[in-house]
């Protein structure tokens, strides 16, 4: 099993479907230390989205201008189960810092082969390897830094920090209770949105010094990818973008439409079932909570229940035994005419794109809300970890395409009702998001336009600033060595 990273060599300013960056392997942002108070961006905390390229997920180079070098993932790592080598096969995400700390094991072999490669026109590395942004200064090679977190939420967690909204003096102690946001004043956050590492004024212990150093390393890179569209979120990339000490975001997505899955050409018995759907003219409501959360079993069990009230047409994706785990055994006989429960890694991106598919149940990772808006169906948003209810919010109060679930106490962890999943679960399939998320998924479209669009613009304008400049350097000073 290993460990695998993509290096960029003497790249042409020209978006190609082999795109320089994976985004299933990478994520977020950064910029200068947390001690002077100015803008930031910043990693989501607590339960970040990295995750290293399983095998099974790795797809062979096809063509010859990208090659991926492996590296032996560390063996050993304390409290850390023999074999895991991602984060989705971690027993608990309370592992993650150990686990991520462990990767700096591979540094000494990173920048040898850095050192064996001909020519590196610059470095793109997941925020959370840290150390590789240390790496590629030793080597005097540009890096950028990559999270998988969009702009609004990075404006939003750089403001709340810098403005020590839940930390300073006169702190708020409830968790719920609506805070104006400084920078963004018709937005209002909870305190119970946020990572400790926000809302504590104790900053110290493993998790914030790990923080630290990705905040620290992220500021001395030369920018950081956003796998997003400007348009999306115009105010908050121009926010960042008048941050002048900070790293310039470069949004050059959305990179699920740059090289789309695709459906193998014998489909999957679901894909099957969804054509049933649509032949009957059934709409589906697609659920799934993406590779890291975790769902106790009362949880389950009110979510399998709402659905069953619900009536509604339901295709679920989910790694356990609901049967199981909620002691509802029969749950899946009793709802066989309207529901499926499917255990195996999906092509989510075939599934949101099919014609049935009319609402998706999720916990608002962002690769999930950009590949529902990019495929045109309405989110009913359940944000679980991370900044995801910061996603939630552009989903639900920005772009108007969802509805927001709520929980019984109006935490994030809180329990939801079956109650309140079977009404909304029917107010988003009845409802009239759609037409709004459909005119985003054509925005989208047009951001990645050949010339045109503004993510291709960006890409081209990246390139030519990191390679180009670069190259034209590096003649400039042989022809004065000589
Ligand atoms: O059976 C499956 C399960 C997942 N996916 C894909 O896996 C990705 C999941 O990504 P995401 O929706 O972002 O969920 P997580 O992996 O849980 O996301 C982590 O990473 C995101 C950013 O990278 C953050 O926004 C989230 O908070 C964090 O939990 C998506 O592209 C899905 O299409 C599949 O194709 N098939």
């Amino acid at each position: 099993m290993w460990f695998s990273f993509l290096t960029c060599q003497r790249a042409t300013p020209s978006l190609s479907s082999d795109s320089p960056v994976s985004s299933s392997s990478a994520t977020t942002v950064s910029s200068p230390p947390p001690t002077k108070a100015k803008s930031q961006t910043f990693p989501s905390p607590s339960s970040p989205p990295h995750k290293t390229t399983p095998s099974s997920q790795t797809s062979s180079p096809t063509s010859s201008s990208t090659k991926i070098i492996s590296l032996p993932f560390p063996d050993n790592i304390s409290g850390i189960p023999p074999g895991v080598e991602t984060t989705d096969k971690l027993p608990s995400m309370s592992l993650f810092v150990p686990f991520t700390r462990a990767t700096k094991s591979l540094q000494p072999l990173f920048e040898e082969t850095l050192k064996n490669l001909p020519h590196v026109s610059f470095i793109v590395a997941d925020g959370f390897l840290w150390w590789t942004l240390d790496s590629a200064a030793k080597l005097g090679i540009p890096s950028l830094a990559f999270y998988g977190m969009n702009n609004y939420a990075s404006a939003l967690f750089s403001s709340v920090y810098v403005h020590q909204l839940f930390t300073k003096p006169e702190i708020i102690k409830s968790e719920t209770e609506p805070v104006t946001v400084p920078d963004f004043p018709w937005i209002s956050v909870k305190k119970c949105e946020f990572s400790p590492i926000f809302t504590h004024p104790d900053r110290s212990g493993p998790e914030f010094e790990l923080f630290i150093d990705q905040i620290v390393s992220t500021g001395k890179s030369r920018g950081v990818i956003v796998n997003s569209v400007y348009e999306l979120e115009s105010a908050f990339v121009d926010f960042r973008l008048c941050d002048s000490d900070g790293p310039k975001p470069w949004c050059i997505g959305p990179l699920c439409l740059v090289n789309p899955d695709k459906p193998e050409s014998d489909k999957p018995s679901w894909i099957h079932w969804l054509d049933r759907k649509q032949e009957e003219k059934c709409p589906v409501l697609y659920l799934a909570f993406g590779t890291q959360t975790e769902i106790s079993k009362e949880q389950l069990k009110e979510i399998a229940l709402g659905l069953e009230d619900s009536k509604v047409n339901f295709l679920w994706v989910t790694r356990v035994d609901v049967e199981e785990l909620t002691g509802e055994l029969g749950f899946e006989k009793r709802v066989k005419d309207h529901g499926v429960i499917v255990r195996d890694w999906v092509d989510q991106w075939e599934i949101l794109s099919h014609e049935s598919v009319k609402g998706f149940l999720s916990h608002c990772g962002w690769n999930s809300v950009q590949e529902s808006i990019c495929t045109g169906v309405p989110l009913l948003a359940w944000p679980m970890m991370a900044e995801q209810p910061l996603n939630a919010k552009l989903v639900v109060e920005e772009l108007k395409v969802g509805v927001r679930i709520e929980t019984v106490d109006g935490s994030v962890e809180g329990l939801v009702t079956r109650e309140e999943l079977s009404r909304k679960v029917k107010e988003l399939m009845d409802g009239d998001t759609g037409k709004t998320v459909k005119e985003y998924a054509e925005m989208a479209k047009e951001a990645l336009a050949q010339g045109t669009g503004s993510s291709w613009k960006n890409l081209n304008s990246l390139l030519e600033e990191l390679c180009v400049s670069r190259e034209t350097n590096d003649v400039n000073k042989l022809s004065s060595d000589n």
